[in-house]
């Protein structure tokens, strides 16, 4: 694999760009926004998504998905409710068989969809893998170590990701569970702003490491009733993105909860912001696929209720701290 595409200039598509850029591929990134890609071009910065980051490695910006028709594989970093459009975007210029790696994170909402279908419906000729984990685009594109799962149903496909992706400090690693990885993924950023929400509540340290290992019941109850397997969420792409995301106000999703916990309304919580936090979104489809799936996720339906306005947050947490008591298991 010589050539790289990447769709969506945000903070992740160019950390991504430049992890293939240093890693030795020719890189074309599109970008939506032309200042975007006119800031790229010629001064080797994405200003308005990934500030303060100067391209140690060659970067072409283009805001024409037709520039990305000879790419050996393409990564699609748009926002999990526009991978749909972006894929009827580029589909004029998709050639039969392309690798699409996504790397969203997010249900789709109204139809429910995981990315891979979304994918399978908007472009079905492509070959479809995840890569999702732990990893902040600012870390990523400082050259800080990172590790993520890249899950890819055909394990040949998927090493050859893997090869032309990694660097000594951008570390793949691999599955073919793919449902895992973007349940994994998506559900966290949900947690996250539930987390920062107690945190923001001043709820303390034992509550939080609670609603991470509850959570993290939650994340695999939904996973296994999809027919993942409970290991993949065990790993970078669910627990490890768990750990990270819950830990630091450096998330969007964790500090839009802190916001909400410390008595903003979610209207001001997201004002100014140009950053997506994608649990918002994704939050009452995480919610509506646990329900159509029968799987219990309190947290989940909480950090929703909040979202919607349907509950306060005193109220929401009165609600978790009264469920009956149960088995762990
Ligand atoms: N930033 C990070 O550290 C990481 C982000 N991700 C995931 O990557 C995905 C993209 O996130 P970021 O690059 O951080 O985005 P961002 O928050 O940096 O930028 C927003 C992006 O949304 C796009 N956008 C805004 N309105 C749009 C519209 N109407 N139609 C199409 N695109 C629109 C912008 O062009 C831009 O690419 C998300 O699913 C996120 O969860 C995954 C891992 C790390
Ligand atoms: O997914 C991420 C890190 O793995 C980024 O998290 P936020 O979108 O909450 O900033």
């Amino acid at each position: 694999m010589k050539t790289a595409g990447v769709i969506g200039g945000g903070a992740w598509g160019t950390a991504l760009a430049l992890v293939c850029a240093r890693a030795g591929l020719d890189t074309t990134l599109w970008a939506r926004e032309p200042e975007v890609v006119s800031a790229v071009n010629e001064t080797r910065e994405n200003r308005t998504f990934l500030p303060g980051v100067v391209f140690d490695a060659p970067v072409r910006a283009s805001g024409d998905l037709a520039d990305l028709a000879g790419a050996d594989f393409v990564l699609n970093v748009t926002p999990a409710q526009h991978l749909r459009s972006s894929l009827d975007a580029f589909r004029p210029y998709a050639r039969a068989g392309v690798p699409m790696v996504l790397c969203s994170k997010g249900v789709e909402q109204g139809s429910l969809k995981l990315m891979t279908e979304v994918l399978e419906e908007g472009l079905p000729q492509a070959s479809p893998a995840v890569l999702s984990g732990p990893s902040f685009a600012i870390d990523v594109a400082k050259g800080l170590p990172t590790a993520v799962t890249l899950a890819c149903p055909d394990e040949e496909l998927g090493f050859q990701l893997a090869a032309a992706l990694s660097l000594p400090t951008f570390r793949p690693y691999l599955a073919t569970d793919m449902i895992g990885a973007e349940i994994g993924g998506s559900v966290k950023n949900v947690l996250a702003i539930a987390c920062g929400i107690s945190e923001g509540k001043g709820l303390g340290r034992s509550a939080h490491a609670a609603l991470i290992t509850r959570g993290f019941a939650e994340m695999t109850r939904m996973a296994v009733a999809l027919g993942a397997e409970a290991e993949t969420v065990a790993g970078l792409c669910g627990l490890g993105d768990l750990v990270l995301t819950c830990s630091s106000p450096q998330s969007r999703n964790m500090s839009v909860g802190l916001a909400l916990g410390g008595g903003q309304t979610l209207e001001q919580a997201l004002a100014g912001k140009v950053s997506v936090a994608e649990g918002v979104a994704s939050a009452p489809a995480v919610v509506a696929l646990a329900r159509k799936l029968n799987v219990e996720a309190p947290i989940c339906e909480a950090v929703a209720a909040i979202l919607a306005g349907e509950a306060q947050v005193d109220q929401a947490i009165a609600g978790l701290l009264s469920r009956p008591i149960r088995s762990e298991r």
